[in-house]
Formats: C-alpha cells, sequence, structure tokens
C-alpha cells in the first residue's frame, strides 16, 4: 500500500479518511481473486469473528466456518462449555446447515421460540426414528393457535434429497418446487441435515475453514490473568485450532509473560496476541512468541475506551504501522474492530492484515447468541456489549468476593447494553459474509490483485474530506 503523491497526511488515519484510487487491472472476474490468508490460521475469507459475549457462539462459529471464517469463542466461557462447543463446531456437516428439530407432539409456540435462532428459518418435524416428516415455517404457524400441535401444522410436502446431492441438484430442485429449504437424508431415511437456495449456491463460492481432519476450525481466547497456559492447553485439548491471548492493554509486562508462557508449551497451533496499536508493541509480542498480533485499541463499536482514557490510535494507522512492523518479523496482525462497512474490510487488508475481526456487526444476525428481540417499531435486533463494560466485569468476577468485585467494577470501557438492528436486506451472518467479501473481491479487481498479498502491494490510496467520504454514500431517500 503507498499514498499518492501529496497525500501522505500529517497525522493518522482512520477507514473513512482515505479512498482507493482504481487501477488497470488484468484480473477479469470478481471470481478469480483469492480471499485465503497465509497467517496459519486456516481462513479462505479474510473474517475473523471477535471474542464478545453477545456475538461468538457455537451457531456462529459452525456457521461462519463453513463459509471459511473463524470465530473465537470469548474467554469468559467456562472451559467447559468452550470444550462442548468446540465439540459441537467439530461435528458439524461442511455442506449442510444444522437444523431445527421438533416432534410432533410439540407445540407451535416451542417452534416459534426456535424459528429464529437459525437464518433458514424452518423446523424440521422427525418421527421417532429420526426420519423427517414435515417442515413448519413462520407463515404456516401464523393462523394457528400457538398450542396446537405440530403434527397438526407441518407442510408434508417438502424436497427431501439424499445427503450426498450436488448442490446445484438441490438449487433447481428447490426453484422447481419454489420451495426454500431442502431437506437431506442420511442412507437409512434420518435427518442430516438442510440446504437453502442461497446455501447450495454459496457451497460452490466458498472453501470451509477446516482442520487437518476435514472439520470445521474455531478458535479460543484466554485472558492474562490466573493459570493462562493450563487453560490454553485444556482449550487445545479440546480442539481448539487457534488460540488468542486477548486484553485490553497488550504492551504489558503480563501479557508479554503469558505470551511467553502459552507459546513455551509449543501447543501446535497458531497464537494471536493483543491488543496493540505500535511497532515496538508488536515487535515485543513477536518477540514473546506469537505468530499473529491484535492490532486496536478504541475503535470498536461497544469501546469507551478513547472517550475515558483518551489512549488509541486511528485504525487504519495502526494496522499499517503494526502489519510493516510484524512483516519485517515473519509475522502478522488482524486488524480488531471499528469495522461497519465492506470498505473498511478491504481498506485493513490493503493496510497490510491478513486477517479482520468483526463484533458488533454480527451481534446483530440470527447467529448470534442472544435471543432476538423487537422494538416498539417492529424492529428485529439483538442486544449486545462490551467486553470491559459492567456487565462483562461482573460475569467474568462473579466468583469473586463482594469487595473486589466492586473495586473491579471502577474500571469500566465498555456499553453495558446496545442494541444492535437486524438488517433486513442481511439478517443472517452468511448475507453479511457474502456483502463484505464481494466488496473485498470487487476492490481487488479495481486494484489488478488476485489475491490478498498483492491487494496488500497493489493499493494506492488518497486521503479525502468528511465530504469526499459523504460524496460516496447511498442516498436511497434522495436528497
Ligand atoms: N481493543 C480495545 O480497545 C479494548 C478491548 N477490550 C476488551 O475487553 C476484554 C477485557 O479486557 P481487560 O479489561 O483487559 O480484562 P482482563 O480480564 O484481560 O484483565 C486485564 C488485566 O490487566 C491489568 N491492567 C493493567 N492496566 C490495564 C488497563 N489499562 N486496562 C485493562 N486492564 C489493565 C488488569 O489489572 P487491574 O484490573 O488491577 O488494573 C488485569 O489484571 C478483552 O476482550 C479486551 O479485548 C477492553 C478495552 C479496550
Ligand atoms: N474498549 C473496549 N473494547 C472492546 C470492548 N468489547 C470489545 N471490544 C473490542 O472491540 C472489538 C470488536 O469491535 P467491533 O467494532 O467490531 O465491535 C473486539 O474484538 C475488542 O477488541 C469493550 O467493552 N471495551
Ligand atoms: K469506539
Amino acid at each position: 500500500m503507498r499514498f499518492l503523491q501529496g497525500h501522505d497526511a500529517p497525522h493518522d488515519l482512520t477507514y473513512d479518511d482515505v479512498f482507493v484510487v482504481p487501477q488497470r487491472s488484468d484480473v477479469s472476474s470478481r471470481f478469480d481473486v483469492d480471499l485465503s490468508t497465509v497467517d496459519g490460521s486456516g481462513t479462505t475469507i479474510p473474517i475473523v469473528v471477535a471474542n464478545m459475549t453477545a456475538v461468538a457462539g457455537k451457531r456462529m462459529a459452525e456457521t461462519v466456518a463453513r463459509r471459511g471464517g473463524m470465530v473465537i469463542l470469548p474467554q469468559d466461557l467456562p472451559t467447559t462449555a468452550a470444550e462442548e462447543s468446540i465439540a459441537f463446531v467439530k461435528s458439524r456437516d461442511l455442506v449442510a446447515d444444522t437444523p431445527v428439530v421438533l416432534r410432533p407432539h410439540d407445540s407451535v409456540s416451542d417452534a416459534l421460540a426456535l424459528l429464529p435462532k437459525r437464518a433458514h428459518r424452518a423446523v424440521v418435524v422427525v418421527d421417532d426414528a429420526g426420519r423427517p416428516v414435515g417442515v413448519v415455517t413462520e407463515s404456516g404457524c401464523a393462523d394457528v393457535d400457538r398450542f396446537a400441535r405440530l403434527g397438526e401444522v407441518l407442510d408434508p410436502k417438502f424436497v427431501g434429497l439424499p445427503a450426498d446431492t450436488p448442490a446445484r441438484e438441490v438449487f433447481e430442485a428447490l426453484v422447481d418446487s419454489h420451495l426454500g429449504v431442502a431437506v437431506l437424508t442420511a442412507p437409512d431415511g434420518r435427518l442430516a441435515g438442510l440446504l437453502t437456495r442461497t446455501g447450495a449456491l454459496r457451497t460452490g463460492i466458498y472453501t470451509p475453514a477446516v482442520d487437518a481432519e476435514g472439520r470445521l476450525r474455531v478458535g479460543a481466547a484466554v485472558g492474562i490473568n490466573g493459570d493462562v497456559a493450563g487453560k490454553a492447553k485444556a482449550l487445545v485439548a479440546a480442539g481448539a485450532d487457534l488460540l488468542v491471548i486477548d486484553t485490553a492493554h497488550g504492551h504489558q509486562e503480563k501479557m508479554i509473560a503469558a505470551v511467553e508462557q502459552v507459546a513455551s508449551a509449543d501447543l501446535g497451533v497458531v497464537l494471536v496476541a493483543g491488543n496493540v496499536v505500535s511497532a515496538e508493541g508488536t515487535a515485543d509480542l513477536i518477540g514473546a512468541g506469537a505468530n499473529v498480533v491484535k492490532v486496536g485499541v478504541g475503535p470498536g463499536a461497544m469501546c469507551t475506551t478513547r472517550m475515558m482514557t483518551g489512549v488509541g490510535r486511528p485504525q487504519l494507522s495502526a494496522v499499517a504501522e503494526c502489519a510493516a512492523a510484524a512483516r519485517e518479523l515473519g509475522g502478522h496482525v488482524w486488524a480488531d474492530g471499528g469495522v461497519r462497512h465492506p470498505r473498511d474490510v478491504a481498506l485493513a487488508l490493503a493496510a497490510g492484515a491478513s486477517n479482520v475481526m468483526i463484533g458488533s456487526w454480527f451481534a446483530g444476525t440470527y447467529e448470534s447468541p442472544g435471543d432476538l428481540r423487537v422494538d416498539s417499531s417492529g424492529q428485529p435486533y439483538k442486544e449486545s456489549f462490551g467486553m470491559a463494560s459492567k456487565r462483562a466485569v461482573a460475569a467474568r468476577t462473579s466468583s469473586d468476593g463482594a469487595f473486589d468485585r466492586a473495586r473491579k467494577a471502577l474500571f469500566e470501557e465498555g456499553i453495558s447494553t446496545s442494541r444492535i438492528k437486524l438488517d433486513p436486506d442481511r439478517p443472517g451472518v452468511e448475507d453479511l459474509i457474502d456483502h463484505i467479501c464481494s466488496g473485498v473481491r470487487s476492490t481487488a479487481t479495481y486494484t489488478g490483485s488476485r489475491n490478498l498479498e498483492e491487494l496488500h502491494r497493489n493499493v494506492v490510496l488518497g486521503v479525502q474530506s468528511p465530504a469526499g467520504f459523504a460524496e460516496g454514500r447511498p442516498l436511497p431517500g434522495g436528497w
């Protein structure tokens, strides 16, 4: 990445401050762009989901890994819960989505409670032997009593196909039948999974992020307090493919010691550590044994650090400086926080990040762990909160004594409640992934880049005024 002549800013920059200059390109299709990363994380698209309790659960992990990204399970998850989540992700199919399953004697209200948990928004009703007997959708529940049994409301005319049916055939069968989901079955007739039309389409576009045994990948975070190496070992033993050692101020002695301990345990997984925003911080963490350094202090949507402390750094400059330092040492960086548009992901990659971490944006999806709520205007939303908020600190310190809990609650650097709306056009995390990847693929072709390394090398940036940024915004309502 370089700046247009005369565009070197005298101050640090963030994503909104810059634009990408288009260049002569010989990349003729956006599908010719390879979005896989070279940082050892195994992602085939450069998207990592932040280790935030309101964002990163097992449904998110399964869904994102199937499209080639990776979820980092939060450090506040008890080790046994993390082990269960990892086992769940590892047992998921690489193509079919996990169905929501109920029995004929379950009620309509049971189905309505579970429908928003998955973007496919269907419940499969199975018999005693686990064979599908019908599908229930929201429209099927519209005018019926909530206590009615699913056996009475299910639609028995569903598209049922063997689990090994090629995705294109599944797509065509759904188009022919005008139905949204195909029910996939194992050779013994038992339910094996679900595939939507877009799911079938995505199967041909994305490559799942898988481990050496061909199972979906998932990462896990640890903090810097307590037995860090012990927890790291337990998570890797449970199957975590990557570890993130995460704290607000990553450039501190306790962090460096934690990274050294985990690195010396030689667990055989990529080690990510952060957060920092300087070349010195990056070099110290790589020196301690980190393979990847997580960059970003204060850009996060739930984060109040800059307002509380004045500490932080505009994210584009932070990523560019840390990425340059990491490259000199054979390491990598992840850009963490502040991503609100596909362009932000493209710019972080241009600045040299090997993956981009997204939290709050993905909180507003069916796959995030919280319950779907509807506000007074009928808008669906999910609740999110920061990991340094009073709410998160209270949960993290619940086993401490009252005095210690009160002491820790004094330091609050995050929002405790925020409503993240579901985008009506992109309510599922895969819709957002499609949106981001299409933007990044397009940035690559505009700059003549076939992969992320070329994107980083080729991008020429200019610095723009707030009016320049505003000009780029669409105006769906006119002006
Ligand atoms: N990227 C960002 O901008 C930020 C991210 N976060 C996220 O919040 C979560 C919780 O992180 P964290 O608050 O570090 O909690 P941790 O539980 O990881 O503990 C942090 C440890 O570092 C010590 N510490 C010293 N100085 C600081 C400081 N300025 N800020 C925070 N801790 C400090 C704390 O001691 P003591 O409590 O005694 O001071 C404590 O022992 C993480 O997921 C982190 O990524 C939080 C803030 C900023
Ligand atoms: N200062 C704080 N930073 C936080 C908190 N919770 C999370 N984070 C950071 O934000 C990113 C995600 O950014 P987003 O814009 O995509 O939401 C996350 O990875 C953390 O680094 C917090 O309470 N305070
Ligand atoms: K912020």
